[in-house]
């Protein structure tokens, strides 16, 4: 358990102290020239209790309580300025060499258990990381993911460095937002640009359609590929003509877009970024030799990625093991990671959280260096503490997630069987938490994250987030072992080394 601390630290000043309540984080305590500081809570607001003088004491903005002393909120002002002086506090790129793994935070309270297990670990954690569809579904920023990040990072005493990933970014403007945000990895989802109409056409239909393509890019592509055979990756791939339409009609648009992108934003950008294409989030399951040719057509254009995410065979849905069978999923996975190693970038795995049965063979495959991202399941965790304790709120936000299901679906390619979810009222309240067992209702809770937490009443209240962050805020202890037994499991399945 970590040490919590009540109104008992002498930092804190009688003014402070009176009305009680606090809680300090030890961890935080931080000092920079002739200022020291620590985090404390109170009313589930976080403040740093600034002492000194000087430039740092200066330039925190809050309430000064004596010529040395000020109480400065975890605001996002004083989060860039926190930035300016530690430069732990900022994100930052990881390269190709260092195993990364994604940590979702949508309630932006769970980077502290992250923190917590992962610097156990020989991995590098991706501690913001929000795509657009979940910013938009909780109505945050990408300023406030990066604030939660940062000031874990401050909470947890935590040097190690971490990254922040602007997720499954589709449009050049918010890519372009990330970037400007100060985000250390861009994940860009070609979805929209991979014409998944291809692999349901005849050869015939895939030929006209080709010669429907501009000649130049047609000879830009004949040129390079066309009968010729790569001897690369343990594989010897050849692109005859029916190959090479294939790759062509369904990556082209893709790939121009991958290209512009990357001369774009990433060559022209003032730090290293961790550049990631994702090809996953498809209808089309990714073929070894479509990842070799994107690959290898993306090194002819210039273009350097970092990590690159397939769709594997079978299926790897939100929030519950692998579906499909891993026999053959062992021999997809082999070939697509030797692909990455041939063309030097790591394999990505979306969705990566739960697959306990595919984790071994990820770490075999990929000789245990690879990015993996996680993202709900973290949410999954906050619910099972509140089932444990807030019977009564779980109960209505169980029955609200089913009523509005439907509508959470549209965003996430998820196929529960709602019909083998035990009803609410068979269920005593100490069975509660074994929702979170049942792969069905993870489902229908992973994706309904936003309809609940933006639920709101006829008077436009909100119906739940007040109550159930004051639940998370009471048991923010039991939330972060929670976080470390879950996560430390993905870490130990995955087979990475304690440091
Ligand atoms: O829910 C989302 O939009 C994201 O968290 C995920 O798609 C993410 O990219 C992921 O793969 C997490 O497992």
């Amino acid at each position: 358990m970590h040490e919590t601390q009540t109104v008992t630290n002498p930092l804190l000043n009688e003014k402070y102290l009176v009305s009680g309540g606090y809680k300090v984080y030890p961890k935080s305590y931080t000092k920079n020239d002739k200022t020291s500081f620590v985090m404390f809570k109170k009313d589930a607001e976080k403040y740093l209790f600034v002492k000194g003088s000087g430039p740092l004491f200066d330039e925190l903005e809050g309430e000064t309580l004596s010529e040395d002393t000020k109480i400065a909120p975890a605001n996002h002002a004083n989060r860039l300025v926190l930035n300016r002086y530690f430069d732990y506090t900022n994100p930052r790129a990881f390269g190709n060499k260092i195993t990364t793994m994604g940590v979702g935070d949508r309630l932006g309270l769970a980077s502290p258990g992250h923190i917590d297990i992962m610097r156990q670990y020989q991995v590098k954690p991706i501690l913001a990381q929000q795509s657009i569809r979940e910013l938009s579904l909780m109505e945050r920023s990408i300023y406030d993911v990066l604030d939660a990040a940062s000031y874990a990072v401050i909470q947890e005493g935590y040097t190690g460095g971490f990254g922040a990933d602007g997720d499954h970014l589709k449009l050049e403007e918010d890519i372009k937002l990330a970037l400007d945000a100060g985000m250390s990895m861009l994940t860009l989802d070609c979805s929209d640009y991979i014409r998944n109409e291809v692999p349901e056409m005849s050869v015939e239909e895939q030929e006209a359609e080709y010669n429907k393509l501009p000649e130049e890019l047609r000879k830009h592509y004949e040129k390079a590929y066309l009968d010729k055979t790569f001897e690369a990756a343990g594989m010897s791939i050849t692109f005859d003509r029916e190959e090479l339409i294939y790759n062509v009609l369904l990556y082209s648009d893709a790939l121009n877009y991958m290209v512009h992108i990357y001369n774009e934003y990433i060559k022209k950008a003032d730090r290293e970024i961790d550049f990631e294409v994702s090809i996953d989030e498809t209808a089309t399951v990714t073929k070894p030799e479509s990842h070799f040719f994107v690959a290898q057509e993306l090194i002819n254009e210039g273009v350097k990625v970092n990590s690159l995410a397939p769709r594997f065979i079978g299926e790897f849905q939100k929030g519950v093991d692998y579906m499909g069978n891993l026999e053959e999923f062992e021999i997809d996975l082999a070939k697509h990671a030797n692909i990455a190693k041939y063309f030097d970038y790591k394999l990505s795995i979306h969705s990566g959280s739960d697959k306990f049965s595919a984790f071994p063979i990820v770490a075999k495959h990929t000789d245990g260096l690879f990015h993996l991202k996680t993202a709900g399941t973290n949410w999954l965790e906050a619910v099972r503490v509140l089932a444990n304790h807030n019977p009564k709120l779980f109960r209505e936000m169980h029955k609200y997630a089913f009523d509005h299901f439907p509508e959470a679906q549209a965003y996430y390619h998820i196929t529960p069987d709602l019909d083998s979810i035990k009803a609410l009222d068979e269920v005593s309240d100490e069975e509660l938490p074994e929702y979170m067992n049942d792969r069905n209702a993870r489902q229908v809770w992973h994706v309904t994250y936003g309809v609940l937490l933006t639920a709101v009443d006829e008077e436009g209240n909100r119906l739940f987030k007040p109550d159930f962050f004051a639940n998370m805020d009471e048991f923010e202890e039991e939330y972060r072992e929670s976080l470390v037994g879950h996560i430390g499991k993905h870490l130990e399945t995955l087979q990475i080394p304690k440091v």
